[in-house]
């Protein structure tokens, strides 16, 4: 026997599950609808209240949920099975669906796996299984392991090739694809009325894919010709069939010499192959003990407000200088600025050129917290102050600026200094960025440390702790050894404070 759903346990405090919550209400009220409605909701309450708030944090969990919420049940809702007796049950439906995940959140979901599976390298196949396996020299080794196992669908399989393929990005839909074919395959024909894709679909799109993405004609006719035996009277399957058998009896037919789909650099990174290693790894930067220069001291940085509270300083790197602060804030007031921050979250924005943008290489939620909103802004500020000397107040620095990357939310490498004159910073006349202060206020399970990809190591998430670095050298150039970049979140949730300080020159200079 199942538990009722209104006696389990509710989750608090996740951005996913507020209209999950909202529709149990609505199923609750119309329990006796179709058994598959009620399955839906079960499952993803089972998988959901199994795990509490650390199963969301999964990024599988979390695509297969969105998935859920957005795609399937509307499929449902819609669907001939369901109308008997559901027309209430449609009415709150479409009052609740504006709360539910869109499409574009389901793209995100699909893309952020995808990115997690490309820079951690992980195998297709295991994800299908719930696992996150690692090819390596060796063998295979696991990344991370879940505590609850969440597999993938065919249909699961199907939407993330089919959002790829849309994309044009067909290294992406082959793999993806592949999956899917082998579990529609399996299925043998039985379809579940919340599924978008089937075996016809999968086989329709990946036959396509292999030949746009390596002129893989030997494959694409192979799918093309099973889909024609499903669906002989596809007309347009029959004429691709024909198109396919003609390229390869053509005399001046030669096979492509590499059929191995290749994956695109869709951001144009050129450090992209360091920047992965050292999100995988942490990196070969010297160990304490192998140079006494790298060492661990209590700081006051002569400031009487440190003298009976001295701050825990670690020297990570002296090319550039990089010091983590341990505890630099208390758990309470971690808990204090995520509030604060929630209601202001906005998709995170960089400098292009003389205005603002929301790009690819930067996937995150931001939310700047100006020192009147809370004393408690004031008092972080003057800490920062009493440990590095630095004034961070306008318009010496810029507000604190509170920045939450979800799963697969990452900051690919770049500068926090301006590199070029046209930068809006210039236009401030705020000058050029000294330095950065970040604070940790999470900790994550896997993955989302920070990099310094010249410098070759990388900062595992200490929750609490604080990272610091100079941008510029003494002389106001900026230095090039602080390449660095916030790696994707492979499993949590991932909050951290970041301010800038400028070298702002007043004008009457
Ligand atoms: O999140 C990180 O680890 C790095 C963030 C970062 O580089 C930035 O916000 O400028
Ligand atoms: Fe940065």
């Amino acid at each position: 026997m199942r538990q009722s759903i209104c006696s389990q346990q509710r989750p608090i405090n996740s951005n996913v599950l507020h209209p999950l919550l909202e529709l149990e209400d609505v199923i609750r009220r119309y329990i006796k609808c179709k058994d598959i409605i009620i399955l839906t909701i079960y499952e993803v309450s089972d998988q959901v209240h199994l795990g509490g708030i650390v199963a969301i944090s999964n990024p599988l969990l979390a695509f297969t949920l969105i998935k859920r919420l957005q795609l399937e049940w509307r499929n449902v809702v819609y669907s001939e099975e369901a109308t008997e007796n559901t027309q209430a049950f449609k009415d709150d439906y479409e009052k609740i669906e504006e709360k539910l995940p869109k499409a574009e959140d389901l793209e995100g979901a699909a893309r952020g796996l995808m990115r997690l599976q490309d820079v951690y390298d992980l195998s297709t196949k295991g994800l299908v299984k719930g696992q996150f396996l690692q090819a390596t020299r060796d063998g295979v080794s696991t990344v991370y392991r879940p505590s609850i196992s969440i597999t993938l669908s065919a249909d699961d399989s199907f939407q993330i090739g089919k959002i790829a393929y849309d994309k044009g990005d067909y290294y992406h839909s082959v793999i993806w694809l592949e999956e899917a074919v082998s579990l529609f395959r399996k299925k043998l024909r039985i379809w579940n009325v919340e599924d978008e894709g089937s075996l016809e679909e999968a086989l329709d799109h990946i036959a396509f894919s292999h030949y746009m993405v390596s002129g893989n004609t030997r494959h694409a006719l192979s799918f093309s010709e099973e889909l024609l035996q499903i669906d002989s009277n596809n007309r347009r399957v029959a004429r691709n069939v024909l198109k396919y058998e003609k390229i390869l009896a053509e005399a001046s037919y030669t096979e492509p010499n590499n059929l191995e789909p290749r994956r695109p650099n869709e951001t144009h990174l050129l450090t992209r192959k360091t920047y992965e290693s050292l999100c995988q790894t942490l990196g070969s930067q010297p160990k304490h003990y192998q140079n006494s220069n790298l060492y661990c001291s209590y700081e006051t940085n002569l400031s009487p407000h440190l003298i009976l509270q001295p701050m825990k300083r670690e020297i990570l790197s002296q090319k550039p200088d990089v010091i983590l602060y341990h505890n630099f804030i208390s758990e309470a007031e971690g808990q204090k600025i995520k509030q604060l921050a929630s209601p202001w979250l906005q998709r995170s924005v960089v400098a292009s050129g003389e205005n603002q943008a929301a790009v690819d290489y930067r996937i995150s939620k931001s939310a700047w917290l100006k020192e009147t909103v809370d004393p408690l802004i004031e008092k972080l500020d003057q800490r920062i102050t009493h440990l590095t000397g630095l004034n961070v107040h306008q318009p010496y620095a810029e507000y604190l600026q509170v920045v939450n990357y979800g799963i697969g939310g990452h900051y690919e490498p770049h500068f926090d200094h301006a590199t070029s004159p046209n930068s809006p910073l210039y236009r401030m006349k705020s000058g050029n960025r000294v330095a950065t202060f970040m604070i940790y206020l999470s900790a994550v399970e896997a993955g989302g440390s920070t990099a310094f990809i010249y410098a070759n190591f990388s900062v595992p998430v200490v929750k609490n702790a604080a990272l610091f670095w100079w941008n510029l050298h003494r002389n106001g150039q900026g230095n090039k050894d602080t390449l660095h970049a916030g790696c994707p979140v492979l499993v949590g949730d991932k909050w951290v404070i970041r301010q800038s300080t400028n070298n702002w020159v007043p004008t009457y200079y």
